[in-house]
């Protein structure tokens, strides 16, 4: 099987190369650019070099439908808008890592992202791939919204608890924080090593993009939940997402039965990790690799509950995601390619 990520030279797309050039099943990957075409991969990735060839080719639809069966969309929002319903047409398997196919809704879509929204018939086809939740239908999808970072660390959190537990809710408040490779590898002022190291800022207050895609998402679970309580924190690392969740419970609870619940749930999902009682995850933790550590407690004095849910951003956030439902979508073993411990330190 053969693969295309378009928007390889982006850090999405680069975390893609290193995944899939340790995949036992797809053999091959070819990488496009809309700006460097002709350039080595390692000349973008110095670390690639000796490790691969491969050449940024122009992105030519029709060539690359005739080259590959599944292509990678590492590009900003508004790309896969125009690009992924061509090459769907054309019979490939897409995933995208953008927010271009995860709403339903158009008009939520454009009023979050200010852009123009994808085909309703092509939204209609895409599958959210939270692949831990949505594993079942994933199994079958030719179209893969892959989920946003925020929302992939925030829904694996309190999916669990909504599911089984009747919950105030409007206690939820979800307090996250990421590192500076999730705005992307391109220049900006506000993550320059200047404005951000030794520095600790909230962004985007009460306007995150993330904010709909995890109300879509929860109200699956119980759809009388209003908007939720989101914002958003940039830290001086490079990369790592951390949920802190507060919420309350209707009726009382105990630490023990809180912990069950959780270890039962994902039981049998390799890369959803809950911590022991007293145990609490850092997102060095998780650090590339494709693990959602989640720690939880119930305070018995206030009667609420903290779940915090760190993934890395690029892996189980982006990329490893994306591998982890192309994985489930094959029929192969879900963590073919992604099974790398954590680097630590
Ligand atoms: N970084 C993260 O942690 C996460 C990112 N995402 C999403 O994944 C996507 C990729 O993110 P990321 O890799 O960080 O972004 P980057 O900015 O690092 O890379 C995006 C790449 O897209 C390409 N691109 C830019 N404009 C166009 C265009 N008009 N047509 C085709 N390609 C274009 C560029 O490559 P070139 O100039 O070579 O074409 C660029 O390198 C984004 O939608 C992002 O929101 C999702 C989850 C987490
Ligand atoms: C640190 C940082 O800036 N992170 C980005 C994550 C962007 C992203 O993942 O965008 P989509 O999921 O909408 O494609 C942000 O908060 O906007």
């Amino acid at each position: 099987m053969k693969a295309a990520i378009i928007g390889a030279t982006g850090y999405g797309g680069a975390e893609l190369v290193r995944i899939l050039h340790q995949h036992d099943y797809i053999k091959q990957y070819s990488v496009y650019t809309s700006s460097q075409v002709g350039m080595k991969f390692s000349e973008s990735y110095p670390q690639f070099n000796q490790i691969t060839n491969e050449q940024l080719k122009e992105i030519d639809i029709d060539k690359i439908s005739e080259e590959v069966d599944v292509v990678f969309m590492a590009t900003p929002s508004g790309i896969s808008n125009e690009l992924t319903p061509k090459i769907f047409e054309r019979g490939l398997t897409v995933i995208d890592l953008s927010g271009d196919l995860r709403f339903k809704d158009q008009d939520v879509y454009e009023t979050w992202y200010k852009k123009k929204a994808s085909p309703k018939d092509v939204l209609q086809k895409a599958v959210y791939g939270l692949t831990e939740i949505n594993r079942e239908i994933v199994k079958d999808a030719k179209l893969i919204a892959n989920p946003g970072c925020y929302p992939t660390a925030t829904i694996l959190g309190l999916y669990p608890l909504l599911k089984n537990v009747k919950v105030d809710l409007d206690s939820i408040i979800i307090d996250a924080k990421s590192g500076v490779s999730g705005a992307g590898r391109k220049a900006s002022l506000a993550t320059s090593y200047c404005e951000v190291n030794e520095n600790f800022r909230i962004y985007k207050v009460n306007e995150h993009q993330h904010i709909p895609e995890i109300e879509q998402a929860l109200k699956t679970v119980n759809p009388e939940l209003g908007p939720i309580k989101f914002n958003t924190h940039l830290v001086p690392m490079t990369r790592g997402i951390m949920a802190t969740i507060y919420c309350k419970p209707l009726n009382k609870m105990t630490e023990k039965s809180l912990r069950d619940l959780y270890q039962d749930f994902y039981q049998n999902d390799t890369f959803v990790r809950v911590r022991e009682e007293g145990n609490y995850p850092s997102t060095k933790e998780v650090y590339g690799s494709n693990y959602c550590d989640i720690g939880i407690t119930y305070d018995e004095r206030t009667g609420w509950v903290t779940i915090v849910s760190v993934i890395d951003n690029l892996m189980k956030g982006a990329a490893g995601q994306a591998v982890q439902n192309l994985n489930v979508m094959l029929g192969i073993d879900e963590g073919t390619g992604l099974y790398g411990p954590p680097l630590f330190p």
